[in-house]
This record gives C-alpha cells, sequence and structure tokens, in this order.
C-alpha cells in the first residue's frame, strides 16, 4: 500500500523541487505542488516533476467567480492532477462548476478553515464561534456541491469524517510530537490525523527543512 504522505513542495526552483522529491520519492505516496511552486514553473515545472512517477496534488485553492474558476480547471486538465483543492468559501455554485470542470481522474477538494487559523483569527473575518463548526458547515456544503472532500486540521477530521463517512480528507499542518509549529495553529501529529480519519497527510518543513529530508520521511512514516 502507497504512502499516505504526500510531501509538500514549497519553492519556486525547480531544481530544489527536483532534488527533494528524488531524496524522498520511496517513503512519500505523492508531492504536493503549491502556489508558490505553480507561479514559478507553471505547467512546464508540473511536467518535470510528474516524471518522479507519482500522484501529483495541486494545491492551487482556487477561488473567485465560478465561470473563471471552471475555465481555470478546465486549463488544468492536460497536467491530470491527482487532487486539486478550491476553497470551499467559494461558495455552492463556484464548487459545483469546479467539479463539472474536472477530468474525470481528479479528486476536487475544499478548503475549509486553513490550518494557520484559530478562532480569533476566524473572528477577524467575520466568521463568529469555533473552528470546527465552520468546518463541519463548509464540509456539508463541499458534499452536497458534489466534491470528493475538504481539507481541514487534525482537529476536525474525526467529527467531519463520522458525517461523511466517503469523503477524502486531507490533513495538512500535521506536526511530529514536539515538532516546530510555524504558521500552523491547528496541528496534531501525523499518528493522530491518521487514527482520527484522514485520507493523506500534507507534510512540508518538518521533512522539507531536515537536514536529511529523506530520514524525516522515513521517520514521520515509521510513526503511522
Ligand atoms: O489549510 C491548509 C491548506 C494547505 N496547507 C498547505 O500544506 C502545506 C503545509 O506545509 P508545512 O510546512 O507542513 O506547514 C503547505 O504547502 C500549505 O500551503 C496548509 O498548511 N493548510
Amino acid at each position: 500500500m502507497s504512502s499516505p504522505i504526500y510531501v509538500a513542495i514549497d519553492t519556486p526552483e525547480l531544481e530544489k523541487a527536483q532534488a527533494l522529491a528524488g531524496q524522498v520519492r520511496h517513503h512519500v505516496g505523492g508531492l504536493k505542488l503549491g502556489l508558490e511552486f505553480f507561479c514559478a514553473n507553471g505547467h512546464h515545472g508540473v511536467h518535470e516533476m510528474m516524471k518522479f512517477g507519482l500522484p501529483i496534488f495541486l494545491d492551487l485553492k482556487l477561488h473567485d467567480i465560478p465561470n473563471t474558476v471552471a475555465k481555470a480547471i478546465q486549463s488544468l486538465h492536460v497536467l491530470e492532477p491527482a487532487i486539486l483543492t478550491v476553497h470551499a468559501a467559494g461558495g455552492r455554485a463556484m464548487l459545483e462548476n469546479a467539479k463539472a470542470a474536472a477530468g474525470a481522474h481528479t479528486k476536487v477538494v475544499a478548503v475549509t478553515v486553513l490550518t494557520s487559523l484559530d478562532d480569533g483569527d476566524l473572528l477577524d473575518t467575520g466568521v463568529g464561534g469555533r473552528a470546527e463548526d465552520q468546518v463541519a458547515r463548509l464540509a456539508d456544503l463541499a458534499r452536497s456541491a458534489g466534491l470528493d472532500g475538504i481539507v481541514c486540521s487534525g482537529a476536525e477530521v474525526a467529527l467531519v469524517r463520522q458525517a461523511w463517512p466517503e469523503g477524502f480528507f486531507v490533513v495538512p499542518g500535521v506536526r511530529p510530537a514536539g515538532g516546530a509549529m510555524g504558521d500552523q495553529k491547528r496541528a496534531v501529529t501525523p499518528r493522530e490525523a491518521l487514527d482520527r480519519g484522514a485520507s493523506i497527510l500534507v507534510v512540508g518543513r518538518p521533512i522539507s527543512l531536515a537536514e536529511n529530508p529523506d530520514t524525516a520521511a522515513r521517520e514521520i512514516e515509521a510513526t503511522l
């Protein structure tokens, strides 16, 4: 069975991205490419990363009017990503259009509440209450709009998995016990996230900033 770990390749430099993927390729289940990489390297960069033979997760977090998001997703068809993200806050029509525009082999998942936000940050954006309530609301919306799943933190995944047993749950912002949080605010350990119902885990800096990324990936994998 392939590893549930998708390594976040967060660099604008293609050579660094290739070096990291080359180091960890045998201990991860896929490569997650985000805005930093895509803005710098575009389709060419994704094609280069596809050569590693691992599933590609395009974490572009699209959020715009329904027509624009649908057209953007059609422009990504040639890349055939295994997973693609949009923001659930874009609303029902945007989510429905996103799913309809994606290729048959692409899972479209909706980001609910970024793992870098806590209840206070949410309040600053006009959303009162707890992050987990907002995650549950947006998970319901994503499900009823026909998406494949959501992105949420390990703190909420058990709750949403209960309501959506067949959903695909992406959990980023995981940290090995005692690991540096950085800008993440709702982090749990990789093991906790899996036990609570994560389908895949996104791990960035705990691997990419390690002295030996391959060893770091192996050590995390050994805890699962
Ligand atoms: O809510 C979210 C959605 C996406 N991410 C992305 O995951 C990785 C996490 O990187 P770390 O270095 O392990 O913190 C990064 O690419 C984010 O863009 C997220 O963290 N939270």
